[in-house]
């Protein structure tokens, strides 16, 4: 460290809050992360001169440990994930088995897989810069030109793919490609913490699809898998893989130290929300003020706000700022657009690198694959939706020998203003597990139509594919005509392929074309259960951060009809639900609560919608006439008996709710709940839903329901069953932690309530919280984060 380490980020953040007193500071929490020196290690021995000569002459000396760990335990063969943090080297990780194989044994050929096409142009950019003779890299995705795919597949020897295309492209043409999947070594999926949720599931099966392919042509590939620091990642990547997977974690690479600065806007007394709650300060116009402060301090910065919009205005934000106090500035502070050109990247990374820009704003689309790192500072405008992006967002500040400044500036819900109060939550807790099911039967459906079109199905082909989740549905796929049952197998005997009906990055549901109007171009699609409330009439709909605006909605043909406008405010759609269980698959039974994990259906209608300003403040709400939908889905939920809830039956200190005070106490608590649940599962609080009632229908007690949003679940019900303690834990310190006297949208509003969020009681939720917390046994008021359900008696009644 120089002498100017651990003071210059003070004194950056000192700039950000120079001018606000004391006791107003929006400063919650400063924490100094130290810096980490390398552990180096020689080249393994198996690799060859080759190879090594020319990664030493890209500069790279000698391997990090990590590195050599987890390339030789591939290199035996292992299924391996590196799980390290940002910068740490893990391209090298599978480069080295890759390229040992692919300059020693001339059939081997590997594959590389990635979730943005502009992730594998780059790393095809890398491996082709080597310019190793023999390896003969290329890529194969929707840009390839028609003219160049014969050639990929009759010689290539590495090719960078993503997972749609792999879907559509390759697998159904498999024979086209018996050379490469005969001599197929290696499968490398980079950033596999991306393949998480319904999207996850699906690429959990279309990479068995692809194990069976390979095995069909004679070749068992070993998979390399890297990804962001997550909690249990072997756990994760034998699921996504279906095999055995061993994790490589320990990080060896070099980090210089960083201060990381919670900031909470404070709130505005001129506005007023919606049932005139109070408003914070965006966290985007937060994140303008301290951009612009830091780069009249010189510091090379990357604000990351959440939409692309968003950025935009953070950029323009802080541009106006300068253009008042430092004019000259103005130019160095830009916008990161959405497009992920690989030059356009580029071109970001020298600027920022040779200080021609100061200061970006930009989605998310900058933390996957940029080499950029060593900024001088880093701000995130609201929390990324997971650790794992926190630590990998914050991770392009700080380089060996001087700090670097991170500031967590949180947005108005529940979640971050829970993470601002509560340091140790964002700082010291390992990230959370990223969650998939690919026993789906929704997804698993089109999975095992689409395999048995690529080759007739074998009963011995099951076990891959889930025994027997894989029967039953195969079954009903029989019963639908969809596959035919013959001695030998399951046939698909349709002309058409069915992959193009299968949308990988969608819900397994039907969806509903959005297309322009003027144009007939086709924007993309949504999910048939959610475009009620998505692409409804009068809906703002964004498609790669451009707004448009649904003119129509055509449910019959499944289409929405949109035009081009930016209005200034967003659109958030109401509806009124109901839920049925169907069953229940796990059940935990205390005095007076159960907590309970089952199949459930939700039942919706959207019944207007409500314009909002970017600030928050409420313009009106526009009533709207639209059919019921029906959800199947997975659900957590927790029953309070009347006694213990409205009754003396209660342990001392803790209060009872009021009968007439009840459905709002639930409804708080039900909101707040949805909103923390992001903390435990890797979902966004847009993934899940929640139904809470005084007395509801099937359980005769009071009942909170969080259920998924997506048919068949995607496994967020079932973390929040698994770790419902800390969860509900969290949920009540987020809302003991806002200072607004009786609820707003940093704790118990939500912006998509159905119900206006009509009725809320914040303090009856804390009551019922306590309740529930003191029934199965926490201590109420003291997080603990060990992710451990109550063991008390389960009922695994299904
Ligand atoms: N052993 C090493 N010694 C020195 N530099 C290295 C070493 N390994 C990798 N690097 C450099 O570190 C930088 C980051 O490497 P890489 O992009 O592979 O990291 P990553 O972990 O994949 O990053 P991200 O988290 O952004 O995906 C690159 O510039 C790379 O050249």
């Amino acid at each position: 460290m120089t002498d100017d380490a651990g003071t210059r980020a003070h004194r950056l953040l000192h700039r950000t809050t120079a001018g606000i007193p004391e006791d107003l500071s929006p400063v919650t929490h400063v924490a100094n992360l130290p810096a980490a020196e390398p552990r180096h290690t020689e080249w393994p021995e198996w690799v060859p001169d080759r190879v090594r000569d020319v990664l030493r002459n890209s500069g790279i000396d000698r391997p990090w440990a990590h590195q050599a760990e987890a390339a030789s335990l591939a290199w035996d063969r292992h299924n391996v994930v590196v799980a390290t943090g940002t910068a740490s080297g893990k391209s090298l990780t599978y480069q080295l088995p890759a390229l040992s194989t692919l300059v020693t044994d001339g059939k081997a050929t590997v594959l590389y897989l990635s979730p943005t096409k502009a992730l594998a142009t780059d790393q095809l950019r890398a491996v082709s810069d080597m310019d190793i003779e023999g390896v003969r890299p290329a890529t194969y995705d929707g840009d390839t030109p028609r003219g160049e795919r014969p050639w990929v597949r009759d010689h290539a020897r590495w090719v960078f793919t993503n997972p749609d295309m792999l879907h559509r492209g390759v697998l159904p043409a498999h024979p086209r490609w018996a050379r490469f999947f005969r001599g197929l070594t290696y499968v490398v999926v980079d950033e596999c913490h991306a393949y998480r949720g319904v999207f996850g599931s699906h690429v959990a099966l279309l990479l068995r699809r692809l194990r069976r392919i390979a095995r069909h042509y004679g070749a068992e590939p070993t998979f390399i898998l890297t990804s962001a620091t997550t909690a249990e990642p072997a756990e994760f990547a034998t699921r996504l893989i279906g095999q055995d997977c061993v994790a490589v974690t320990e990080d060896t690479s070099p980090r210089g130290a960083r201060t990381v600065a919670l900031w909470e806007p404070p709130l505005l007394p001129e506005l007023t929300g919606e049932n005139d709650a109070p408003v914070r300060r965006s966290a985007g116009a937060e994140a303008a003020r301290i951009l612009a402060e830091l780069v009249i301090e010189g510091a090379r910065t990357l604000a990351f706000v959440r939409s692309r919009r968003g950025a935009e205005l953070t950029a323009l934000g802080a541009r106006r700022i300068l253009a008042e106090v430092a004019p000259e500035l103005v130019d160095k502070v830009a916008a990161y657009r959405a497009g992920y050109l690989p030059e356009e990247r580029r071109e970001l990374e020298s600027a920022l690198l040779e200080g021609r820009l100061l200061g970006v704003a930009t989605t998310n689309a900058l933390e996957l694959g940029v080499d950029i790192s060593g900024l001088d500072a880093v701000v995130l405008a609201g929390y990324p939706g997971t650790l794992a992006s926190f630590w990998q967002q914050s991770g392009r500040a700080g380089r060996a020998g001087a700090d670097a400044l991170v500031v967590f500036v949180a947005r108005d819900d529940p979640l971050d203003t829970y993470l601002a109060h509560h340091p140790e939550a964002l700082l010291e807790r390992p990230v959370e597990s990223a969650v998939l099911d690919p026993t789906n039967p929704y997804v698993l459906a089109p999975h095992l139509a689409c395999a048995a079109a690529e080759s007739a199905l074998k009963s011995t082909d099951l076990d891959l594919f889930g025994a027997t989740e894989a029967r039953a549905v195969l079954d009903d796929l029989v019963a639908e005509k969809v596959l035919r049952r013959r001695p030998s197998g399951w046939y698909w005997t349709a002309r058409e392929q069915p992959h193009h009906e299968v949308d990988i990055r969608g819900s397994g549901a039907e969806q509903v074309a959005v297309v322009e109007a003027d144009t007939s171009r086709l924007l993309g699609t949504v999910d048939a259960v959610s475009a009620c409330s998505t692409v409804h009439p009068g809906a703002v709909y964004l498609h790669r951060g451009e707004p448009y605006v649904v003119d129509e909605l055509d449910l019959e043909h499944g289409v929405a009809f949109v035009h081009a406008e930016d209005p200034e405010w967003n659109t958030s759609a109401r509806d009124v639900v109901d839920i049925e269980i169907l069953d229940v698959v796990k059940r935990h039974v205390h005095d007076g609560v159960t907590v309970n994990l089952g199949h459930v259906a939700v039942t919706s209608r959207v019944v207007g919608y409500l314009r909002r300003l970017p600030s928050g403040e409420v313009l009106d709400h526009i009533p709207l006439d639209l059919p019921e939908q029906v959800l199947h889905t997975r659900a957590v939920w927790y029953t309070i008996s009347e006694e213990l809830l409205c009754g003396p039956r209660r342990r001392p200190g803790i209060t009872g709710v009021e009968p007439a005070r009840v459905p709002g106490a639930l409804h708080a608590a039900e909101h707040a709940a949805i909103g923390l649940l992001p903390l435990f599962a890797t979902c966004d609080r847009w993934d899940i839903g929640g139904v809470s009632t005084a007395v509801h229908a099937d359980t005769g007690e009071a009942t909170v329901f969080v259920h998924d949003g997506h048919p068949g679940g995607a496994g967020f019900a079932d973390r929040g069953f698994a770790a419902f303690v800390p969860w509900l834990t969290a949920t009540r310190e987020a809302v003991l932690s806002c200072e607004c006297p009786a609820g707003c949208p940093s704790c118990v509003q939500s912006p998509k309530c159905g119900n206006g969020n009509e009725p809320l009681d914040k303090a009856g939720a804390v009551a019922v919280l306590d309740i529930v917390l003191a029934a199965v046994g926490a201590a109420a008021g003291h997080g603990h984060f060990d992710d451990q359900a109550a063991d008390d008696q389960v009922d695994n009644s299904r």
